[in-house]
């Protein structure tokens, strides 16, 4: 790949206006609203008195998928996302217009054999009050770019999990359609959605994207944690350690640290897999 094309790379801010519909989308795409008697999550998705997840600001003024650009040289068709840390400082509207300003922050090698991951870091304004609402890192691993140099700065390493049974455990199904509902919240990666990728990518069907799963982790944390009220949930990491199939069912496994500090984990129950791994939430009640 071109170290120094993309660490020189330069993206302008962007502003992106989203509207209630989008704000629901992105909810369905996590599998909200599945039971119709269910009232709890109908904030999610129904426009009456709509609430938008902190985890949007995941999704919100992404650049799209440059990498896919043949001059930064990246093997695109194996780049997995690896992982996500998001910090709220404000609450984001459910509908508004939001400036996102991202950039490369560095690519760590991982040697030859392995890859490289490459950290991104994003900050997202109201783009009217210019209110700072958050701060979001990401991390992509280059599955077919390693030994090919380093530059910047990396995601410090996260601990692992105590070794103990968890306090709380929620489970929420996936639908074998879930990332076909997913990708219309902008990740149009055909990994996702075109079988031909996927087996060139190493996987046997289009797998979930590594954001459908971290929001159904956000899913049961404001459920569990924060009355599912969004502003209480203020921050939140993972790492996605393997990959879900879309239908499979996602445990989430928390474990307590009082003082609104929590790390979990999520298991893909039909292998027995962990698919999010070293995770850990803020959050207030
Ligand atoms: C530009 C804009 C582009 C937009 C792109 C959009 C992308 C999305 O569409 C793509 C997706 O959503 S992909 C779906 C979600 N992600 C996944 O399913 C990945 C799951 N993870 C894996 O399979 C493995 O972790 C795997 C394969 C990633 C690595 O596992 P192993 O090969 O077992 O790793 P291992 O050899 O044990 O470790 C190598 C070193 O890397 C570190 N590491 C491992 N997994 C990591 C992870 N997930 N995140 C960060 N670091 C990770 C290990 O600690 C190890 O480091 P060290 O050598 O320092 O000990």
């Amino acid at each position: 790949m071109d170290i120094e094309r993309i660490r020189t790379m330069s993206i302008e801010p962007i502003v992106q206006t989203y509207t209630f519909r989008d704000t629901i989308l992105y909810a369905l795409g996590l599998g909200y609203g599945a039971d119709p008697l269910d009232t709890s999550e109908l904030p999610f998705v129904y426009e009456g008195d709509l609430k938008c997840l902190p985890s949007y600001a995941n999704v919100l003024c992404h650049p799209g998928f440059w990498a896919q650009k043949p001059e930064f040289g990246i093997d695109w068709v194996k780049i997995l996302h690896a992982e996500q840390d998001f910090h709220m400082h404000g609450t984001l509207p459910p509908q508004g217009s939001i400036r996102g300003e991202y950039k490369v922050a560095g690519i760590e090698d991982k040697g030859p054999e392995r890859g490289a991951l490459l950290h991104q870091l994003k900050e997202l304004y109201d783009a009217e009050s210019n209110e700072h609402l958050a701060t979001v890192r990401s991390t992509l691993f280059l599955r077919g770019n390693g030994g090919e140099g380093s530059f910047g700065d990396a995601m410090p390493a996260a601990d692992k999990l105590p070794e103990r049974e968890p306090d709380k455990v929620v489970e929420i199904p996936t639908l074998p359609r879930q990332a076909l509902i997913y990708r219309l919240s902008g990740d149009y990666n055909p990994l996702h959605a075109d079988p031909a990728v996927a087996r060139k990518a190493g996987f046997e069907m289009p797998i979930l994207h590594g954001l459908c799963t971290n929001g159904i982790a956000t899913r049961a944390i404001l459920k569990t944690y924060c009355g599912d009220e969004p502003a209480n949930l203020t921050s939140m990491f993972v790492r996605f350690s393997r990959p879900v199939m879309p239908g499979e069912t996602i445990r989430c496994e928390f474990f307590e640290e009082g003082a609104g500090s929590l790390r979990f984990r999520a298991i893909a129950k039909e292998r027995d897999t962990v698919v999010l791994d070293r995770c850990s939430a803020r959050y207030s009640d």
